[in-house]
């Protein structure tokens, strides 16, 4: 089966993390990921996770470091999701595609209902947290 690539933005802001809900129309609606989306032919992961969050958010970020990757198998297609982590540089979060957004504590990032694909990626984030 063809494995997908996709990236996911890690964006920090003191101890809190940005969650953004999927649109109730989209697939996976309603379940919350970290902000991203498909890697075009001819792009780098980097470049793909700045595109989205302009594209998603009208926010200009950076990328600042890489946290880990998540295979998962949704049946009809296997998702590889890249996690790194962004800084905000400008811009006022926009909701263009998505439900909502939250801001959460990383001891609190479990209680919600994330992107079969993101739990391992939470998982992840806690650990990584945990050893700071
Ligand atoms: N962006 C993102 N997608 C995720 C996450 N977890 C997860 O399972 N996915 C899945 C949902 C989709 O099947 C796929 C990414 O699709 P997408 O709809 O966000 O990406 P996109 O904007 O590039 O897609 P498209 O509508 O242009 O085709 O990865 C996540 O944390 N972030």
């Amino acid at each position: 089966m063809k494995i997908i690539e996709v990236t996911a933005a890690i964006i920090q802001k003191q101890d809190e993390v940005l969650a953004a809900q999927r649109s109730h129309d989209d697939e996976l609606g309603y379940k919350w990921e970290f902000p991203g989306g498909k890697i075009e032919q001819n792009e780098s992961a980097e470049e793909c996770i700045v595109r989205e969050l302009e594209e998603e958010f009208g926010i200009k970020t950076k990328v600042v470091g890489y946290l880990g990757e998540s295979k998962y198998d949704y049946d009809n297609k296997i998702i590889l999701l890249k996690a790194f982590f962004v800084e905000h540089i400008q811009g006022v979060y926009q909701l263009r595609v998505h439900q909502n957004i939250r801001w959460i504590k990383i001891t609190e990032l479990k209680t919600l209902d994330w992107a079969p694909a993101d739990i391992e990626l939470v998982n992840q984030l806690v650990k990584h947290h945990k050893l700071k």
